[in-house]
Formats: structure tokens, sequence, C-alpha cells
């Protein structure tokens, strides 16, 4: 999760058809051999051309639907001034806590963006 002055960054994806349209963190895979932090850093790096230091982890962690896997936040923090560019997303928007239920979420991250008007407010970041 990328905070920049009260604004979460959420992007949409473009693919597989079952889920393109709707809307994410940034993110993605953990590789064998990777950290969670690692894997973060290299996905921020792929869909949005950025470098991160990751941070605390938020929220819990939700059971994706398939049942093999679980979504996992972080706050990241951008370095060097880079700017986030949606690379391999359809769309990305920078939403203010009253305005995160204006794109419809991924089901798994429901729960997530649920907190995230306190955590906002909390300047998370
Ligand atoms: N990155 C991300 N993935 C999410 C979120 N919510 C959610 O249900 N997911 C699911 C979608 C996918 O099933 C899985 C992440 O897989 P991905 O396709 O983004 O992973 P990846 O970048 O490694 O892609 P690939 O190499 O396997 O093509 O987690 C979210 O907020 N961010």
């Amino acid at each position: 999760m990328i905070v920049t002055a009260g604004r979460v960054l959420a992007c949409e994806r473009s693919a597989p058809p079952e889920v393109a349209g709707r809307w994410e963190f940034p993110g993605g895979k953990v590789e064998p051999g990777e950290t969670d932090a690692q894997a973060l850093a290299r996905e921020c790096a792929e869909e949005l051309g950025v470098r991160v230091r990751v941070g605390a982890r938020i929220g819990p962690d939700v059971p994706l639907a398939h049942g093999r896997a679980v979504l996992r936040v972080f706050t990241v923090t951008l370095l060097n001034g880079d700017e986030p560019r949606a690379l391999e997303h359809a769309a990305m928007r920078w939403l203010a806590a009253d305005e995160l239920d204006s794109v419809p979420w991924l089901p798994a991250d429901q729960p997530i963006v649920a907190e995230l008007p306190v955590l906002l407010a909390e300047g998370a970041a």
C-alpha cells in the first residue's frame, strides 16, 4: 500500500478476464526464495517503475478464494522521489479516505480497505 499526502494508490487490473476491471493494491505473488518484502519491492518495480522501502504490515491476512494463498498488505514508502506509472495496470488512482468506495476492489481487499480510513487518519505511510 502506497500512501502519499493522505491518499492511497489503487490500481485497476487489466488481466486475467475474471478480475479485469477490479481494483487492488500493487503487488503480486512471492517467488520461491524471496521474502515478502523482496517480492513486494520487485513487484513495485515491475508494475509501477518505482523503488520502495517496505514498512509495516497492515490489516489482516485474507485467504484468497482458491484457498492456496493469502493476501497480505504492507505499507511502502516511495524512494528517491520516484512516481508510480501504470506499467501493467489499466488505470491508477490516488484515493482519499472518502473516495475508497469509488472503485470496485477485489473481494479479498475489502476487509483491508475497511481499515484504511483509520490508518489514513493516523498518517500511515
Ligand atoms: N497484487 C494484488 N493481488 C491481489 C490483491 N487482492 C487480491 O485478491 N489479489 C490476488 C489476485 C491474484 O490472484 C493474486 C496476485 O497475483 P498476481 O497475478 O498479481 O501476481 P503476479 O504479479 O505474481 O502475477 P503472475 O506473475 O502470476 O502473472 O492475488 C491485491 O490487492 N493486490
